[in-house]
């Protein structure tokens, strides 16, 4: 696992958006996995500046969706759905049909969660998978204790994660799906290069679990430590608590140019 510590989440942002661009001039047809909340809005934005300045063509490329809420109607304003096309097709100019997600509303939740894992398959897998990180350590909607091998499927809700995402529904947490459908760990464990950005102090604990802590369940984004190809990107204060900071500051100083991310 490599760890890159970075001065704020600009510089995450831009870091990150330039490991999505390298990968689109070497492969355009990529496929994407992108995550939802606040922590991966400056990738976004990043990638589409280079997008406008001519930087990177985004014509073919392929998105993929890591998570969504089980009940909410594909064009509410808040399911995945709708906010990854809001915050990441329509900047990037990438059209709908080259996304793939799972159907939160689906009769068969089972049924579409076995699909959603058979459709990424058949897409040739995801090349590179965007993660943000939960104050208790989840990543996608997978929740502590987490089987690490688990495939997409329906997942409950910790009473923290929604007291978290309340404020993408105008506070008020009754208004959050208690369920929801989510790649699971050995789903996203596939992609070829996972990348989990986390910002703000808030993530510190779950980022020192993650990259110092034991591989175990009760800290899903841990599973990272078993992926060939993983990076962590974090900021000053997400880095705070990680024991081995200097350690990384060094390695990341030191590393040839050509490695990238
Ligand atoms: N399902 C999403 C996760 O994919 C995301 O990583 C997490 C953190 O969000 P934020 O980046 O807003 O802290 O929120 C949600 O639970």
């Amino acid at each position: 696992m490599e760890v890159v510590i970075v001065a704020d989440a600009k510089a995450g942002g831009e870091l990150v958006a330039e490991a999505m661009a390298r990968l689109l001039r070497r492969k355009p047809d990529a496929l994407l996995g992108v995550a939802t909340g606040s922590t991966p809005l400056p990738v976004y934005e990043a990638l589409a500046a280079k997008v406008r300045a001519g930087a990177v063509d985004t014509s073919r490329a392929r998105v993929a969706q890591l998570d969504e809420y089980v009940g909410l109607p594909a064009d509410h304003p808040e399911s995945y759905r709708s906010v990854l096309r809001r915050e990441v097709l329509e900047p990037l100019g990438i059209p709908v049909d080259a996304f793939l997600g799972p159907d939160g509303t689906a009769e068969d939740v089972q049924a579409a969660c076995e699909r959603y894992d058979r459709e990424l398959a058949e897409a040739g897998g995801v090349d590179l998978q965007l993660l943000g990180i939960g104050t208790d350590g989840h990543i996608g909607f997978n929740e502590p204790c987490s089987s690490l091998a688990s495939r997409t499927r329906i997942k409950t809700l910790t009473e923290q994660t929604r007291v978290d995402n309340a404020r993408f529904f105008d506070g008020d947490i009754g208004q959050v799906p208690h369920h929801v459908i989510t790649q699971g760990i050995g789903t996203i464990l596939e992609a070829r290069h996972l990348v989990l950005l986390a910002t703000g102090e808030g993530k510190a604990e779950a980022v020192a679990a993650t990259v110092e802590g034991p591989v175990a369940a009760v800290c899903p984004a841990s599973a990272l430590q078993l992926h060939p190809h993983a990076t962590v990107v974090v900021d000053e204060t997400a880095a705070s608590e990680l024991k081995l900071a200097d350690y990384f500051r060094h390695t990341y100083a030191n590393k040839p140019e050509w490695q990238g991310l």
